[in-house]
């Protein structure tokens, strides 16, 4: 596979990139993330908030303690998965085949959210809630619900399993619905002050009669009545954290600021913003800076009009076709550090929502949309079969209206209006935590003894995990609660300064200002929205010839010196003549062929010559046209390129030009570079083997080409380049499989590690073992499964041989150039290509690579011949002008 395109260099922790999503993966790679390990104070690791009055207000009410789960009963999933949820049946039911409040009408329904795990009890040693006996853990027995519900009206009968002990729960249960009234609620928690007309109504739980709307609860009929408040907390809660499945979604009320229809778009266009080409997370510098909310999340993940809840990524592992699970604990990471340094900076964070998210309360316009900027709020443990880290998000500016409600969207409750969480401190650990959920205050420091327990000694069960509203809905004032930047960037402009226009950062993707379409540039000209069609096409200043001059590689009218480096087995020869010093590398690329590469450093004569580097530098920044990113395994490559002559296999078919479309430098090139081919060789050069394609590739400011091979079938085994512009670094190395003998296979749907079957070279690890190994295989007469199996033996055995600390997946350069402007670098060897890989990293600006190669007639089908003649360009060109 063609591995060539490489990236803008981006700057993301990349130390986790397990997300929600399951997103191509991206070729673009990003440097190594940036992040400095820092230590958070030991008190801090579990539950991580600022010190605001606004946590330390006492609150006089008292938790709410649930317990009674009992049934089981089977309901569709927002996705239509099945999963398992424990639910009360009401006692009027226990002749129904549905319980009611699964019928269509019945707008708020219970139900387990989307992660089908089943409940695991914590490993730890320690007592659990008794779900079907009440449980008193503050003098309280009060009602169990799922944590979140889901409006999901498709739900069949036969979808609906009776609960296990049909008898006894039922007989156990009531139904009550309560009606929630933020407004008495607030006076209750003494937020709101009490309005005239608001009169308290009865503690006594609402009957049966309440709209359809408002949620039901269930509850053990041997329990007292619950209190008026406990009452309105549960179903606030409920109301408040309602989930609609994703097909039954109504439209949001408005519109993102910007979207994207792929993370290719979104990351190259939100440059510095968000760049996560594969994680829910991106952090910068260890601060976290956006997370992208899509797919399922944690069961208890939560979004609404201004508070997010999420789980922070990672620790998740494949699970069969069901998607991710977690696997292990997640522990206090630099993702973690970096929430808590968002917090302590109250540095806002950019919230982006895909289209699979099953929080969000209306249908997303878009695969992904901006949410809006947030502030970090919480950050805290909790355990749901591993530790799980979570995380609690505000909206920044919560007195701007949410645009992805829905149209006829009516808070329950507003943000702080009821006041501020309850507080307690562990007895264990003195750690103070806010209660998180109303069956009770619960320890969040994983290393304390009673972590994830209640105040008695219990560990919730998972169907008493309903949010606390308090916690939900509290309000953090931040010192500064105005956006850092918009979505939607300003348009670049062309820059007076010489070379600005060339810069990573001004060749970011747009965020159209018709439509606020994230799309990349994918044309050298400019940028076009895909969108709605509008263009942005700012003239480039072209970089005079003079610019490339660096007086780190001073060159002169004398060969200029080498910067070059190789391993000691390479055996190395020079020679001298027409103003370049040509070097040639050889070495063995196969047991029984030789490679070479040669590398032509030219001196100022070369660079100055009539129709020489210079002017052909010049020539091309205004000249060449039609330059474009070429999309390649579901990705755009990340430098500019075209074709001319020959089509070239891996680009797609009608993207090649006749020469004779081609500015003068492009048949200058291939006429240049069939000379440095003849003469480097001792003119062996037959006319067949003449370059009849050429490949352009215009580097921009930290783009580069990842290792590859040319070696394509049907290629003639000689490539050559002409280097123009800023100086860039070129690596040759063996390829891994080929370097350390082993490599991956499928092999009857499993994956294996063999080792290969090439005859390897002495400079190669293992080097004796490894032909011992293949004397064995080629005498012993195995079936395939037997040979593959040994062959798996062998490369444990390999692995095993490695000296301590040596990679044995790592392969390092044989060969680094250092090629400046008007370098040639020529590769022989059809093994060179099969055996071995190039990549090239341009250090500066701007540069152009033109690369020649023979398309021998085998390379293209029929149909992928050009409809025109490809006429071999006339060698011209003698070198006489810059002989010495
Ligand atoms: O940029 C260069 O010098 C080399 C380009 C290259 O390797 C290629 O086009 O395959």
């Amino acid at each position: 596979m063609d591995t060539r395109h490489d990236s803008f260099h981006g700057s993301e922790d990349k130390r986790d990139s397990v997300g929600f999503t399951d997103p191509p993966s991206s070729p673009l790679s990003s440097v190594p993330g940036d992040f400095e390990s820092q230590q958070v104070p030991l008190d801090l690791q579990n539950m991580f908030m600022p010190g605001s009055p606004v946590f330390h207000r006492e609150s006089s009410l008292p938790s709410v303690s649930s317990s009674a789960a009992v049934g089981t009963i089977r309901v569709a999933s927002p996705e239509n998965a099945l999963f398992e949820s424990t639910l009360f049946v009401r006692r009027s039911e226990r002749k129904r085949k549905t319980p009611r409040y699964l019928e269509p009408d019945d707008t708020a329904d219970i139900s387990q959210p989307e992660t089908p795990e089943t409940p695991e009890r914590p490993v730890k040693q320690r007592k659990t809630s008794q779900p079907r006996k009440a449980r008193n853990s503050r003098g309280k027995n009060l009602a169990t619900a799922s944590t979140s519900h889901v409006d999901d009206s498709s739900v069949s009968p036969e979808e609906v399993k009776e609960p296990v002990s049909n008898t006894e729960q039922t007989e156990m249960s009531k139904i009550i619905k309560i009606k929630v009234n933020p407004e008495r609620l607030g006076q209750v928690l003494g937020s709101i002050p009490p309005s005239p007309s608001a009169a308290l109504p009865s503690p006594e739980p609402v009957p049966q009669t309440s709209p359809d709307s408002e949620p039901n609860v269930s509850l053990p009929a041997s329990q007292p009545a619950l209190d008026a408040v406990e009452h309105d907390l549960i179903a606030l809660s409920l109301a408040v954290t309602k989930k609609v499945a994703i097909a039954q979604k109504p439209l949001p009320r408005g519109q993102p600021e910007i979207w994207a229809e792929n993370r290719h778009t979104l990351c190259e266009s939100l440059t510095g913003l968000y760049a996560s080409w594969q994680g829910s997370y991106y952090g910068k510098s260890g601060v976290a800076k956006a997370f992208m909310l899509d797919g399922n999340g944690h069961v208890r993940d939560h979004l609404d009009e201004n508070v997010i809840i999420l789980r922070a990524s990672g620790s998740m592992a494949k699970d069969g076709d069901n998607g991710m699970k977690q696997r292990e604990d997640q522990e206090p990471n630099h993702q973690y550090h970096a929430m808590v340094n968002a917090i302590t900076q109250q540095s806002p964070l950019a919230v982006i929502c895909g289209d699979k998210n099953s929080q969000v309360s209306s249908k997303m316009p878009h695969k992904y949309n901006s949410l809006d900027w947030y502030k970090a709020t919480h950050v805290w443990t909790e355990r749901d079969r591993f530790n799980v880290i979570k995380y609690r998000l505000e909206k920044l500016n919560s007195d701007t209206a949410a645009w992805w409600v829905p149209a006829d969207f009516e808070p329950v409750i507003e943000l702080g209006a009821l006041g501020s969480p309850l507080k307690q401190h562990c007895d264990s650990c003195s750690n103070e935590y806010d209660q998180i959920y109303l069956c009770g205050w619960l320890c969040l420091n994983s290393k304390c003894e009673k972590f994830w327990c209640l105040p008695d000694g219990n560990t919730p069960d998972a169907a008493q995990l309903i949010y606390d509203p308090r916690f939900l809905k509290q309000k953090t004032p931040w010192a500064n609660e105005q956006a850092p930047i918009n979505f939607r960037f300003s348009l670049y402009t062309t820059s007076a300064i010489a070379g600005e226009d060339y810069k990573a950062e001004n060749l970011r993707g747009m965020t159209c200002p018709e439509c606020g379409k994230c799309n990349a540039r994918i044309k050298w000209e400019g940028w076009e929205c895909t969108g709605c069609g509008f263009e942005h096409k700012p003239k480039m200043t072209p970089l005079p010839a003079a610019s490339i001059q660096d007086q780190n590689y001073p060159v002169t009218d004398a060969y200029p010196s080498s910067h070059d480096s190789a391993l000691p087995h390479v055996k190395i020869s020079v020679k001298f003549s027409h103003n370049y010093r040509w070097i040639t590398y050889k070495f063995k690329v196969s047991a029984t062929e030789e490679g070479e590469v040669v590398h032509g450093i030219a001196n100022k004569v070369v660079r100055e010559e009539v129709q020489g580097p210079n002017e052909m530098w010049e020539d091309l920044q205004t000249n060449c046209h039609g330059l474009v990113r070429r999309e390649l395994s579901n990705a755009l490559m990340n430098s500019f390129t075209i074709n001319y002559g020959m089509p070239y296999k891996f680009i797609a078919a009608g993207d090649s030009l006749p020469f004779t479309d081609a500015p003068w430098p492009v048949t200058e090139a291939v006429s240049r570079l069939n000379w440095a081919d003849r003469i480097t060789s001792g003119n062996a050069v037959k006319d067949k083997e003449k370059f009849n394609e050429l490949y352009l590739v215009a580097y921009l400011q930290d783009q580069s080409m990842n290792y590859h091979d040319d070696g394509e079938k049907g290629l003639g085994s000689t490539v050559a380049t002409l280097s123009l512009g800023a100086r860039a670094e070129m690596g040759f190395r063996p390829k891994s499989f080929f370097f350390h003998g082993m490599k991956s296979i499928d092999y009857n749907r499993k994956r294996m590690t063999v080792m290969t079957k090439d005859e390897p070279l002495p400079e190669f690890p293992n080097y004796e073992l490894r032909k011992q190994y293949l004397v064995e295989i080629r005498d012993a007469n195995l079936s395939e499964g037997e040979e593959k199996q040994r062959l798996a033996e062998m490369a444990t055995a390999l692995r095993a041989a490695y000296p301590p600390k040596q990679s044995c997946t790592k392969v390092e350069d044989w060969v680094r150039l250092s090629l400046g402007h008007g370098d040639i670098v020529i590769m022989r060897g059809a093994h060179l290509q099969k055996y071995y890989e190039h990549g090239v990293t341009p250090k500066g600006l701007m540069r152009y690579a033109l690369t020649c190669r023979t398309v021998l007639p085998g390379h293209l089908k029929e149909s992928e011949l050009p409809d025109y003649e490809v006429d071999l360009v006339q060698d011209d060109y003698d070198g006489s002008r810059i002989a010495k």
